[in-house]
């Protein structure tokens, strides 16, 4: 028996991608609507009640109205927007999060994939609010570098198009502080204040980093770096998408830049601390169409399938778009 999936919004950024990670899979039967009939809300709900699972890959507006499109209790919905992100009833889809986040997303029908920048931060601090080492009352401030791919097909023709001297440089944004990500990076850290966070995207189509900045004042009292890349390092012991490098890690400090690309085409996500022993920069890499966005989503579908939560996320097949 192979497992029914729809994907709503299937010729999107984020749609695309998870298209081509299920056509490498054998268990599964891909649901494909006419292309005539994408936004038709009747072939739409058709498709949403057939299938075992159903990702969603549109605007936030149009996931909510699929959402109340599905009446058949067995059809999984797995929403890329940002519209369920902290609502009740929706498992958060990061697996690694915490003790019991596979446990909710294999149970749940209604799974939340989180943002790209906040998948980065909420991977940097949660293990250290954890272990104690940061308070909840801990006032943060977060830079997010990010390639283009992050602003879906909008942002891809704009900056494809060529012709706008103003798109060849990285470009800060989101600065009326009030980014979409802020109430999940604080629902998912348990942080009380939100943190001052600036995205930056720059003219390269994906790849991110987020970086923390932290004086060692900040921790708890005595903590050294070491403990800040231990804490991380023992909070995901056994992920095997998830890598703590070195303290200061030798290679990125041999080659005297950070390369925010180099997660690309994988699904994984690379943690490290840099710095001194008073002021530390904590900083989480990947690919916002992999981990940050498509690869999380299948990753969270084969959680909830309880099949091998890698199928299709590893190996010489991984395409890239
Ligand atoms: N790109 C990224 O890195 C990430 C994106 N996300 C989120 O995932 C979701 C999808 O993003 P992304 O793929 O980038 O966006 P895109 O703009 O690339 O794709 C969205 C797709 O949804 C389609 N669509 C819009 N409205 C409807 C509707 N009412 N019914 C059916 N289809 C519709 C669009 O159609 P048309 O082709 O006609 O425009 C388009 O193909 C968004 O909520 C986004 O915030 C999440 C994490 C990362
Ligand atoms: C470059 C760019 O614009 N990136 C998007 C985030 C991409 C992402 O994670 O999207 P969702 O939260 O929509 O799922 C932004 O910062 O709004």
């Amino acid at each position: 028996m192979k497992y029914a999936v729809y994907v709503d919004g299937q010729e999107g950024t984020t749609g695309l991608r998870i298209n081509e990670y299920l056509a490498q899979r054998a268990d599964i039967e891909v649901l494909r609507i006419d292309a005539d009939k994408r936004k038709d809300p009747a072939e739409r709900a058709r498709l949403l009640n057939a299938a075992d699972v159903a990702f969603l890959c549109l605007p936030d507006a149009a996931s909510r109205e699929a959402a109340a499109m599905v009446t058949n209790p067995k059809t999984c919905l797995i929403d890329a927007s940002t519209a369920h992100r902290t609502a009740p009833g929706w498992a958060f889809g990061l697996p690694e999060l915490a003790k019991g986040q596979r446990a909710a997303i294999r149970e749940s029908k209604r799974i939340a994939n989180p943002g790209c920048h906040a998948s980065a931060f909420i991977l940097a601090v949660r293990p250290l609010v954890d272990a104690g080492l940061l308070s909840p009352d801990a006032l943060l401030t977060a830079t997010s570098i990010t390639g283009y791919s992050g602003g879906g097909k909008s942002m891809i023709a704009e900056y494809e198009a060529g012709g706008q001297p103003k798109l060849t440089a990285p470009r800060p944004y989101a600065l009326g502080l009030t980014h979409k990500h802020l109430p999940e990076m604080m629902a998912h850290t348990g942080l009380k204040q939100a943190p001052v966070f600036m995205p930056i995207v720059s003219n390269f189509y994906k790849g991110l980093a987020v970086t923390v900045p932290l004086h060692l004042s900040q921790l708890r009292a005595g903590t050294t770096p070491q403990q800040v890349r231990d804490a991380l390092a023992a909070h995901y012991e056994g992920e095997r998408f998830i890598h703590v490098k070195p303290l200061r890690d030798p290679d990125t400090l041999a080659g005297g830049f950070f390369d925010v690309q180099a997660c690309n085409d994988t699904n994984n996500v690379d943690l490290f601390v840099f710095g001194s022993e008073q002021q530390i920069l904590v900083m989480a890499r990947l690919d916002n169409l992999g981990k940050g966005a498509s690869g999380a989503a299948v990753q969270s579908m084969n959680v909830h399938l309880g099949v091998d939560e890698s199928l299709g996320l590893t190996g010489p097949d991984l395409n890239s778009i």
